[in-house]
């Protein structure tokens, strides 16, 4: 048996370790149970998706419903996986963005969110097998120290496929691998697949006499399945999707003239100015629109907004010190 002296030193020394890390977790980001640092608030993404988010409304209803769901569950049966998809600056970093901060203090500075964009990550398709290997240890690292992570993957299409079946394994129905448990954490996956197939949806239902509002998620989530299946890349025949381990496919509409808008509305505000109408007018007629017999959508987005107000604006006050 042991000694009574020793035992009694034990539960000292923990008891002295758990003092000092509660206090350090008042002053640094930590994982423990009840972490300040870790407070999800989905009232708070509701609220920063209703308000700030533009045209998505198919975004602002499954985001908040899936991930509340998953954050409520002590015991999640798996990884929690939600897919964006759609046309390029139709938000997807954004809602990224305020999904970190809804659950994050520090928000993307948190050293538990963690975004990989295959690009800059992986430009090699050679090198696969070791891109897949150095993955797997640095997921398995990451939730080891922190079960709440949040993992992005932007331009999700562009990773070798061999990579994307190597995360297979985290997102399953697994209690644990090696001792770590990685049901409670986020797995989002960025990419533009689908994104013609979605506009072409919506342009048809528009000709139709539709109301973009009342597109509903079964008229898009099949096509989007599909389309990531289909097209080369990314999750292209990926045994994620095989195997349903992709929770929901979010659909990102492509944006319209009047979106934009108050994007750029947004942008002015932020910057400080009065958002009067020449001025929205003027920067929204500087984005190029498409199709060309309609021009309904932004080829862009409200991506380069904030530059295009930039601009304008400088124009609007210093243009005299040019001319
Ligand atoms: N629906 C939206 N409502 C309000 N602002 C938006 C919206 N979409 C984009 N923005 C603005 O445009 C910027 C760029 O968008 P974002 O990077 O999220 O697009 P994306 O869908 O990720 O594009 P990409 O596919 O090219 O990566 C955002 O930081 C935000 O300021």
């Amino acid at each position: 048996s042991v000694p009574l002296g020793v035992s009694a030193l034990g539960v000292a020394g923990a008891a002295l370790y758990a003092g000092f890390e509660k206090l350090r977790c008042s002053f640094y980001e930590c994982c423990a149970p009840r972490s300040p640092w870790i407070q999800p608030n989905m009232t708070a993404l509701n609220i920063a998706l209703t308000t700030r988010l533009h045209g998505q409304h198919l975004v602002q209803d499954t985001v908040t419903k899936s991930l509340k769901a998953h954050l409520q569950n002590d015991q999640p049966a798996k990884a929690l996986v939600l897919s964006f998809h759609g046309w390029t600056g139709g938000g997807k970093n954004f809602v990224s963005r305020f999904i970190a901060e809804s659950i994050y203090k520090l928000g993307m500075k948190s050293d538990y969110v963690h975004v990989f964009v295959s690009t800059v990550h992986f430009p090699h398709e050679q090198q696969t097998d070791i891109y897949k290997l150095h993955l797997q240890d640095w997921i398995r690292g990451n939730v080891s120290s922190c079960q709440r992570s949040l993992f992005i993957f932007d331009e999700i299409d562009k990773m070798p496929i061999g990579m994307i079946n190597g995360i297979k394994p985290f997102i399953d129905y697994h209690e644990n691998i090696d001792g770590v448990d990685f049901r409670r954490s986020i797995f989002l996956f960025l990419s533009n697949t689908g994104g013609p197939d979605i506009t072409r949806a919506v342009l048809k239902m528009w000709r139709t006499g539709k109301k973009r509002e009342e597109i509903t998620m079964l008229d898009l989530e099949p096509l989007i399945e599909r389309g990531a299946f289909n097209e080369e890349g990314g999750l292209h025949k990926s045994e994620l999707i095989q195997h349903s381990l992709v929770d929901h496919y979010i659909p990102f509409l492509p944006l319209e003239r009047h979106h934009v808008e108050l994007c750029i509305r947004d942008e002015i505000i932020r910057r400080g100015h009065t958002p009067t109408k020449e001025l929205i007018q003027k920067v929204s007629s500087e984005m190029v629109y498409f199709p060309p017999e309609n021009q309904l959508f932004s080829t862009t987005g409200c991506k380069r907004v904030a530059q295009k107000v930039g601009f304008v604006l400088a124009d609007e006050l210093y243009g005299d010190l040019f001319t």
